[in-house]
């Protein structure tokens, strides 16, 4: 098919789901022994590009949940909710009645084939909408269906897995219980639910919504990605940015999830629900890329915190070897480490306030490396909770609180910066802002000097602008950073002239 592009140009646009290439004037798909179809850049592509914008194929609440959802918007109810005035099934306003998917494919269907709601809020009958939904493509749009099935689903992975139940489940209730065995095989059932879980993407603020967008989940993953994606949920897109510069002919990359966990648990995450064993060059590292993201401390009493790192991180073979004290030679078995970390993550998860964190990084000092993901998360946490979380907001924060929040977002952003560039530049530029005022009220600070520090903030803040207009999340934080936050600092750099 020959497509006119918006900028009147001739673009090729060959039907991936029936030869597998794919051309955009930025992207072709490819295919490799290790990844499958991918897609890869056509020629250089600038850090900040917008690569892709996908409209969503099909979308619904998340699989397998139990909680009611808004058969619209998919927000979860409460006792308190309408119910669609054709089908009864519940909503939150009457807009989402109208909204495209309901209408378009399952509200008229339930009421043909008499399907009603189940009484109670809490029913895995929620968690099976989705997968009807989608299987309503083959009746209502077979094009569509056609293109979901060339997507892959690992379904001979799968068969031998204890979640193959959960899609029983789902197929009881499709074929059994709503009565639709003459129009879904439970094969049919069985991979759709496979490309859920192999390339859906989780939409919304809670991630309450299962979402596919086939063009998007061709791209490959990578635990250090060179593209991000950013959703818009009010007209169902798919944004990819590229995220640094990326070569002619190198793979769009990003990251499926846990970008930010140690190489052991993100493989192990993304070998049982992706079915791949990843080997990106942050995988590869033990050290992951200078980050030092899970390296421990060796507990040995005469080798003072020596680094214990996996002793072998190539091939899937060595998903279990031993760790290994770099400096005494001390060999820990992975079983250990693996409760060493999943102790600490857990009490990690628990802690509320300022103090009870900064009380955890102190005990994590002899045990992780101080960038190590758990104290990381932590410290993560720390930048926004400093300036922000009662007690400790930006006017009221004490100077050494301000030091801390500054040296927080430092030491962060120095491991974001090669793991994942975001927002914490926004938090840093605060305390650098709020510490200058701070001195130059003391009248311990030349005014020419003061200048030069909050044109770097104001530096600061223009990148973290930069990166917060490229997310739709961050949209609204660019405006207001824009609005008042940077023409606070201009002000505040021209009254120092
Ligand atoms: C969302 S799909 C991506 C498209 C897929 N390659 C295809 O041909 O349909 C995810 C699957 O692609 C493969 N994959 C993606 N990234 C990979 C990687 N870094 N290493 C190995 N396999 C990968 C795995 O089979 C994974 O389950």
């Amino acid at each position: 098919m020959v497509r006119k592009s918006s900028k009147g140009k001739k673009k090729v646009h060959v039907d991936i789901f029936r030869d597998q290439t794919f051309e955009t004037e930025l992207l072709t798909c490819d295919r490799s022994p290790i990844f499958g179809r991918f897609l890869k850049a056509k020629s250089d592509i600038q850090k900040g590009t917008k690569i892709l914008n996908e409209k969503c194929l099909i979308a619904g609440p998340k699989i397998f949940d139990k909680n009611a959802a808004c058969i619209g918007c998919y927000s979860y109810l409460n006792s308190i909710h309408l119910k669609c005035t054709n089908c009864s099934w519940p909503l939150c306003n009457e807009r989402c009645e109208q909204s495209k998917y309901h209408s378009e494919l399952d509200c008229s269907f339930f009421v043909e084939r008499k399907i009603k709601p189940p009484d109670s809020l809490k029913s895995i009958e929620y968690g099976a909408i989705a997968v009807l939904r989608t299987l309503l493509l083959k009746i209502c749009r077979p094009k569509d269906w056609e293109k979901l099935l060339s997507l892959e689903h690992h379904n001979d992975d799968r068969k031998n897995l204890p979640l193959w139940n959960e899609d029983i489940v789902a197929e009881q209730i499709i074929r059994e219980q709503w009565n639709l065995g003459d129009l879904f095989t439970a094969d049919e059932i069985h991979t759709v639910c496979g490309i859920y879980e192999v390339n859906g993407f989780e939409m919304g603020a809670f991630n309450t919504i299962a979402s596919i967008f086939p063009f998007c989940s061709l791209i490959t993953h990578s635990c250090i990605p060179n593209s991000g994606h950013f959703e818009n949920v009010s007209d169902e897109t798919l944004e990819v940015v590229s995220l640094v510069n990326i070569d002619k002919n190198a793979p769009i990359t990003m990251c499926y999830d846990w970008c930010l966990k140690g190489t052991d648990v993100r493989r192990r995450y993304l070998l049982k629900s992706k079915y791949f064993y990843c080997s990106c060059a942050r995988c590869n590292d033990p050290f992951e890329c200078n980050t030092n993201f899970s390296t421990i401390l060796c507990n040995n009493p005469d080798c003072k915190n020596g680094s214990v790192v996996s002793t072998k991180c190539v091939g899937l073979a060595n998903i279990d070897a031993d760790w290994k004290c770099r400096k005494c030679s001390k060999i820990f078995k992975v079983t250990n480490v693996r409760a060493i970390v999943e102790k600490y993550e857990k009490i990690g998860e628990t802690l509320g306030t300022v103090k009870d964190k900064e009380n955890f990084l102190l005990k994590c000092k002899s045990i992780f490396h101080p960038s190590h993901f758990i104290p990381f998360a932590i410290k993560f946490s720390l930048c926004m909770a400093y300036g922000h979380d009662a007690g400790y907001t930006l006017h009221e924060m004490s100077q050494s609180d301000a030091h801390r929040k500054m040296e927080l977002c430092q030491e962060v952003l120095k491991i974001l910066d090669i793991l994942s560039p975001g927002n914490i530049l926004y938090e840093l530029q605060a305390a650098e802002v709020l510490l200058s005022r701070n001195i130059l009220e003391s009248g311990r600070c030349p005014k020419t000097l003061m200048r030069k520090r909050l044109q770097n903030s104001l530096e600061k803040l223009d990148e973290a602008i930069i990166i917060f207009e490229l997310s739709y999340p961050m949209r609204m934080l660019a405006e207001s950073a824009k609005m008042s936050t940077r023409l606070e600092l201009i002000h505040f750099i021209k009254a120092l002239k």
